[in-house]
């Protein structure tokens, strides 16, 4: 057993009649990179803290390498958490906020420093060692955050929000030297996040949150291209979700019809039966613009929005279902016959792109970030 791995298990967290978290199991490989995802107030955070022993648990068992941790100090169990806000202690040079928890610990001076220092040339701040935070930028103080957090060697770091405060840019890059530190040390890292993308781009495990619950956790392209129920695909973007009732079955598939009569061919919808109201994703980059009404696996609309994003562009369709309808174009297509707002498109997709969503979550789970 990796001495970093998570093991939670039946964990809840109750303030008064609030069930923040609600009887969660999660397993965190050692050494794997996770993000938390969920829309504002979904618990994500207070998960995070009773991992770190910041909140004690309601019900429920958390394990770190095997060991139950539920109620151990927050010292004492090999996690450091990161603060939103990097609470930097603004009087202390950069090596001074680095080694603060050794001094505290009752390590030697020398040592100490030579520690920070070390640690600090590892989020490549070195040569400004001897500087108070004020003197550095947002993106450099958070640097000086993260060492300060990994001089404790932890077995587990936690990251709430660690980029929220940074600009674009900023945050971009900041995205892969986390990354890189956690390849470089081999730690398990969490982070909340509120950012699809950035949970795309970093983790090896995404666990998608809802009031409470953990409504997936898979890597990220299974979460993208097999989210569990439509509040995933919705929540996490870049998906349509379109609903109808199975017609008939054969094999382990289906054959949907919408409530306007287009047929859609659903290859893997185990245990459905015919009658029943069912809902599928379709990415939105996997559907093409047609000149004719397709026969079957197509929807027509009319065209409520067009955004040029640099390397394609978003249609936004009204087809008379309640949601958008989003196709993402290759911009050489929509530049060669520009689409305008007003006109009836036709589009339409291969029948394996449509997965069959078996969650009943299906909340609107809008995204923060799309
Ligand atoms: N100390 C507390 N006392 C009472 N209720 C709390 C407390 N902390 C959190 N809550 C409630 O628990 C729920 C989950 O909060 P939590 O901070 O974990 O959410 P979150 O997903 O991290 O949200 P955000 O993204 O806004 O930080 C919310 O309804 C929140 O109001």
């Amino acid at each position: 057993m990796s001495e970093s791995r998570i093991d939670i298990r039946g964990v809840s967290k109750l303030y008064g009649p609030v069930r923040a978290v609600n009887n969660v199991d999660l397993v965190i490989e050692g050494g794997s990179y996770c993000c938390m995802i969920g829309p504002s107030g979904c618990g994500k955070t207070t998960l995070l803290r009773m991992i770190a022993g910041h909140e004690a648990p309601s019900a429920g068992t958390i394990l770190i390498g095997g060991e139950d941790v539920t109620h151990a100090r927050t010292g004492s169990r090999g996690t450091a958490l990161m603060f939103q806000n990097y609470a930097l202690f603004p009087h202390l040079s950069l090596t001074d906020n680095v080694a603060f928890s050794l001094r505290v610990k009752g390590v030697a001076t020398a040592e100490r420093r030579m520690r920070a220092r070390e640690m600090l040339d590892r989020v490549q701040l070195g040569h400004l060692a001897e500087r108070l935070p004020s003197e550095l930028s947002g993106g450099q103080q958070q640097r000086v955050a993260l060492a300060r957090a990994l001089i404790t060697n932890p077995k587990v770091l936690l990251l709430d929000e660690p980029l929220s405060a940074l600009d674009e840019f900023l945050r971009l890059r900041m995205r892969v030297e986390l990354k890189r530190l956690q390849n470089e040390l081999g730690i398990t890292f969490i982070h909340v996040t509120h950012t699809q993308p950035e949970a795309i781009a970093l983790a090896d495990q995404v666990v998608v949150m809802d009031h409470g619950l953990i409504e997936q956790a898979a890597s990220p392209r299974e979460i993208y291209n097999h989210p569990h129920s439509p509040y995933v695909a919705r929540f996490m973007g870049g998906q349509n979700v379109l609903s109808g009732k199975v017609e008939s079955v054969a094999g382990t598939g289906a054959v949907v019809v919408a409530p306007g009569g287009m047929a859609w061919d659903l290859p893997e919808a185990p245990g459905v039966q015919p009658g029943q109201e069912v809902r599928f994703s379709v990415r939105r980059d996997r559907i093409r613009v047609v000149p004719d009404e397709p026969a079957r696996n197509g929807v027509s609309g009319r065209v409520i929005n067009t955004e040029y994003q640099g390397t394609f562009v978003k249609l936004a369709l009204e087809t008379g279902s309640g949601e958008e309808f989003i196709i993402t174009m290759g911009d050489e297509a929509w530049f060669a016959r520009p689409i305008r707002v007003g006109e009836t498109v036709h589009a339409a997709w291969e029948p394996g792109m449509s997965h069959f969503l078996q969650g009943s979550n299906n909340s609107v789970g809008t995204p923060l970030e799309d």
